[in-house]
């Protein structure tokens, strides 16, 4: 078996000083040490059984113990029920031959090498007899007297290239050594003197693993359930994993026949060949972080679980998987109870609020009541928990971070994101976790990254068009942006954006005094008079525009579409000529030929260009702020959003405000927002730009045409 050899501690009485060995071993495991060796070697064979019958109960199970030299000590330890995992044998020392003997397959053997002649004698071996080669001096050291001359980063190298074995490096390492001598090779460090003398082994042996893991891509294995539809279970793992930069492997616990709008079917196939998978990845891989997820019933936790005390994974983050966002139930009630085995062997359990719930038996009366159940949960089992805030009403979604062993309550606040793309958020955030826990950060760096990574993710999910249920989130959204690949944006994100990028101008245009006097009924008429005029003049050419649009367009139903707009355009003028701009009205004459003003032209001249340009998306989005921009103008001045008299049938332009917020136009105007935000929906990001860039020009020339008729210049011209 091929096991996580990281850090080891090798005890020494002496250095840990008056703290003791038990302590200094207490505190190390509990900051990651995976490998505590007893090494006394002054202490007989009986003080060495009684020292590990004690080390045994104080590690629990949380790390591996063995014993340097002493392999009768083992042996008898092992009788008294002391877990001892192996030994750990110089070259003078009992044969390993015999150690694996006593020992069995199992067992970790580790043997001191660090000249050629000692791989030789280890090729020699028959396969599986040694199980890593302890590899040092690195340094001078005091530890071990008898070591031959410090090897240096550069000897360990040359070593463990030659080395048919995992080479462990030893002696006079300190933490900020670990990232280079995993970079020479090494299969892990062991620390004497730097863990033994610390103040603080604990903080120490966090160090020591930080440094280890910085900067290697770590290989993060997913134990759970597939979820064909890619968004959650295992698809949605491996796809995490790779986006927060580690290698992705994957066993599958359960199938489930689902998609974006619930579960139809689950499989689990037997219990048997989960633990065929696990045994064929552990006898050839290295596995650097386990994320759990749907493990469907009992036997398959029971199996996992037997998986986890024979291999140890340093880092297992357990998403306590109980009911799928379609509300579907993935664990059956046995399960739930074994379940309780899992978190006390996980590092980071990250449950909703309702597993939450389930995992500590009674009932949760609101957020802060979740921190207290989970600071409790967090006391009783050891491990740290993530608890999920997804489910909470309202629009905030918050997470909270509990360790009560390292004093930590965290709350990770944030503002909910409006979408329906929540599918497989829980399996995403858990994949992400145990990733970046790999990659060396801290819990709280580790939460931190993945909520922000999660959350650039979930502001993408729409635009993937996966599903009409709760869509999945876009794994990669961030990804594909820093590295210039274009991810596509749904009309409707289009439509939010563009709406938002022409607010200035919107309420620019409500301010505008020609607008509040019209809301309010002071409107002049003067201004009115050169207002319509302006407009007929207007709509004869934008008519003229939209016919090109028509020639332009791509289908048949563009085509009539902008047709159809033309002529309304058209029709539009002439009621205009036959209702207002009449001599009965006294506005005919001198305004209804009036000469373009300023602001018409330059908005005419932006059409125009835009047309004669050819490229029919940039000229679509060039047209649409006249539909859209004065719909919303005229539905909200109709409604008295304005001023309230804009309601009354006695405002002076009752009639005329009708006609701005006609139903018929506000249909045009859908139609028109659809065709174009589609348009740039499917095109790429250079047009898609450009489409922007006019569809803004076109706005900022809206709210000059309604300035026009009360500046200085148009009231002169009126
Ligand atoms: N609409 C949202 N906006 C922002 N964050 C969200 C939203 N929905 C979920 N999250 C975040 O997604 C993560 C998963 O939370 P949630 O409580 O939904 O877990 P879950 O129920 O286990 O998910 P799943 O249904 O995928 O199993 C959390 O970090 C949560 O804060
Ligand atoms: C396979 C699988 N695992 C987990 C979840 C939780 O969202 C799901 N829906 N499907
Ligand atoms: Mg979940």
């Amino acid at each position: 078996m091929i096991r996580d050899l990281s850090l080891h501690l090798v005890t020494d009485p002496v250095l840990s000083g008056s703290r003791g060995v038990a302590e200094t071993v207490r505190a190390a495991v509990s900051g990651g040490v995976g490998v505590v060796q007893l090494r006394d070697k002054g202490a007989s064979d009986a003080e060495t059984v009684d020292r590990l019958v004690e080390l045994s109960g104080i590690i629990d199970g949380r790390a591996r113990l063995i014993v340097n030299d002493q392999l009768g000590a083992a042996v008898s330890a092992r009788a008294r029920g002391a877990r001892v995992d192996g030994v750990h044998l110089g070259q003078g020392d009992a044969s390993v031959l015999r150690a694996r003997e006593l020992l069995g397959p199992d067992a970790l053997i580790g043997l001191t090498a660090n000249r050629a002649e000692h791989l030789d004698a280890v090729r020699a071996l028959p396969a599986g007899t040694v199980d890593y080669l302890g590899v040092g001096a690195i340094r001078p050291t005091s530890t071990k007297p008898d070591h031959p001359p410090a090897l240096g980063f550069e000897g360990f190298r040359a070593f463990a290239e030659a080395s048919p074995l995992p080479c462990v490096a030893i002696g006079g390492i300190v933490p900020d050594d670990a990232a280079a001598l995993r970079e020479a090779g090494a299969a892990g460090v062991a620390a004497v003197a730097a863990l033994c003398t610390s103040p603080d082994p604990r903080s120490t042996a966090t160090e020591f693993l930080r440094n280890w893991r910085r900067g290697a891509t770590p290989r993060v294995l997913s134990i759970a359930g597939s979820d064909p539809s890619g968004g959650a279970g295992i698809q949605a793992d491996l796809k995490s994993i790779a986006a927060n930069g580690g290698y992705g492997m994957a066993a599958l616990a359960a199938l489930t026949a689902q998609n974006t709008r619930g579960v139809r079917g689950v499989h689990v196939p037997p219990a048997e060949f989960l633990r065929a998978q696990l045994e064929a990845l552990s006898e050839d891989i290295v596995v650097d972080a386990v994320k759990l997820g749907m493990l469907a019933n009992a036997e398959i936790i029971e199996t996992v679980i037997a998986w986890i005390d024979a291999v140890r994974p340093s880092i297992v983050v357990l998403d306590p998987v109980m009911v799928a966002t379609s509300g579907d139930r993935l664990l059956d009630a046995a399960g739930e109870a074994a379940l309780r085995g899992l978190v006390e062997r996980a590092d980071l359990v990250t449950p909703n609020l309702a597993e939450l719930a389930v995992l500590t038996g009674r009932e949760l009366g609101g957020w802060s009541d979740a921190l207290v159940a989970a600071e409790a949960l967090s006391a009783e089992s050891g491990a740290a928990l993530l608890v999920k805030g997804g489910h909470l009403p309202g629009d905030t979604a918050p997470d909270a971070l509990v360790d009560a062993g390292r004093g930590i309550r965290r709350e990770f606040p944030g503002a909910r994101i409006a979408t329906r793309n929540t599918h497989g958020t829980g399996c995403s955030l858990s994949s992400a976790l145990a990733t970046r826990l790999a990659r060396g950060e801290s819990a709280e760096q580790a939460v931190a990254g993945s909520r922000a990574w999660l959350r650039e993710s979930l502001r993408a999910g729409s635009g993937l068009g996966v599903g009409s249920g709760h869509g999945p989130v876009h794994h990669f959204a961030g990804l594909w942006e820093r590295g210039g690949l274009e991810t596509r944006p749904s009309a409707e994100d289009i439509r939010e954006a563009w709406w938002g990028r022409i607010s200035g101008v919107r309420s620019g245009i409500d301010r505008l005094p020609f607008i509040t006097a019209l809301a309010d009924g002071s409107l002049a008429e003067a201004p009115f008079r050169f207002y319509l005029a302006q407009d007929a003049r207007y709509l004869r050419e934008y008519a003229r525009v939209l016919a090109e649009a028509s020639r332009l367009a791509p289908d048949p139903e563009e085509q009539a579409f902008w047709a159809e707009s033309a002529r309304g355009s058209i029709l539009g003028e002439m009621e205009l000529h036959a209702s207002w701009l009449t001599p009965e009205r006294g506005i005919v004459g001198e305004t209804s030929d009036a000469e373009p003003a300023p602001a018409t032209v330059a908005y005419l001249d932006h059409l125009r260009s835009v047309a004669f340009g050819g490229d029919y998306p940039e000229l679509i989005a060039a047209l649409l702020p006249c539909f859209w921009l004065y719909t919303d103008l005229g539905s909200r001045l109709r409604a008295g959003a304005l001023h309230p008299f804009a309601r009354d049938p006695e405002h002076p332009y009752a009639s005329w405000l009708d006609t701005y917020a006609d139903a018929g136009f506000a249909a045009a105007a859908e139609r028109a927002i659809g065709i174009v935000t589609r348009a740039a929906s499917r095109t790429g990001g250079e047009q898609r730009a450009r489409m922007l860039r006019a569809f803004e020009t076109s706005s900022a020339h809206e709210r000059s045409f309604f300035a026009a008729p009360m500046a200085e210049e148009g009231a002169d011209r009126a």
